[in-house]
């Protein structure tokens, strides 16, 4: 059996792996893992029991391969691993990619493991905030979501932003210097998730927006296009998509952020 990669594209960590995989002609195969479709399955009623239809991230089947239920999970053989990060580092290595995906020299991987290390309860955090609250919030609650809900969400996300701009991106084309690293592709896909929620970020950072069109560049923009695609649509999302127990799930998540 080969490998397998169990994903979500609306998910940015399942989108880091996707276009590392895709860009790297890593061979894989895509297992669809449905997030908005929650427990269905478990219950026995998938909408449309169609054979090789796209299943949720809640059931027994998915379990076995990530006892977390969370994606992006990986199954090579009779190996799983979970953790987006280490599973880029696993194909990483298994694959012997270019070297500036993580390099050898001590202190560029350095750099690369500390925005790796940085990142996930800053950008990946506040973006993920802004997201639920902006997309998700208004159809929990059905009332439009407060001005002032609003702005201190993006407020705390401008903050990350600019110690992203300053500490780690600096004046560098990318994150450890002229070349493209995993650093720069968890931060994009990261990036993108608040651009899914309609707050484009990049359009009063010129900085940043010439860094994302290297990135983009460097891994290929239509791939990048084609990954994004799901999530830039996710303004369009309507509560009747989104399994109703996934949807309190969302509402605990939130209203713990808020308190
Ligand atoms: N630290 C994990 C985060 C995984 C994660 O939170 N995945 C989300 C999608 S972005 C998920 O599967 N959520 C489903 C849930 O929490 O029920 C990683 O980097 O892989």
């Amino acid at each position: 059996m080969g490998l397998e990669l169990y994903l979500d594209l609306l998910s940015q960590p399942c989108r880091a792996l996707y276009i590392f995989a895709r860009t790297n002609n890593i061979p894989f195969e895509f297992k669809h893992v449905e997030l908005m479709k929650g427990e269905r399955w478990r219950r026995g009623k998938p909408p449309g029991n169609l054979p090789g239809a796209p299943r949720g991230h809640r059931t027994e089947e998915f379990r076995k391969v990530n006892m977390l239920m969370k994606v992006p999970a990986l199954k090579d053989g009779s190996f799983t691993l979970a953790e987006s990060i280490a599973i880029l580092l696993y194909l990483a290595r298994k694959f012997k990619t270019p070297d500036h995906w993580y390099p050898s020299d001590l202190q560029k991987r350095a750099r690369v493991d500390e925005y790796l290390s940085w990142q996930h309860v800053n950008i990946r955090g506040k973006g993920s905030k802004l997201f639920l609250t902006k997309v998700l919030l208004p159809l929990l609650t059905g009332q439009p979501l407060s001005p002032e809900k609003l702005e201190g969400v993006t407020e705390e996300l401008n903050v990350v932003l600019k110690q992203f701009e300053e500490k780690f991106l600096q004046d560098k084309p990318f994150i450890v210097g002229n070349e493209i690293s995993l650093a720069d592709l968890v931060a994009l896909v990261e990036l993108m998730q608040p651009v899914g929620a309609g707050y484009n970020l990049f359009e009063e950072r010129p900085k940043l927006a010439a860094w994302r069109s290297r990135v983009e560049e460097a891994v290929g923009k239509q791939l990048c296009q084609e990954a994004h695609e799901g999530i830039l649509n996710a303004k369009n999302l309507t509560a009747d998509k989104i399994a109703p127990e996934l949807l309190e799930h969302f509402k605990h998540q939130l209203l713990k952020q808020s308190s």
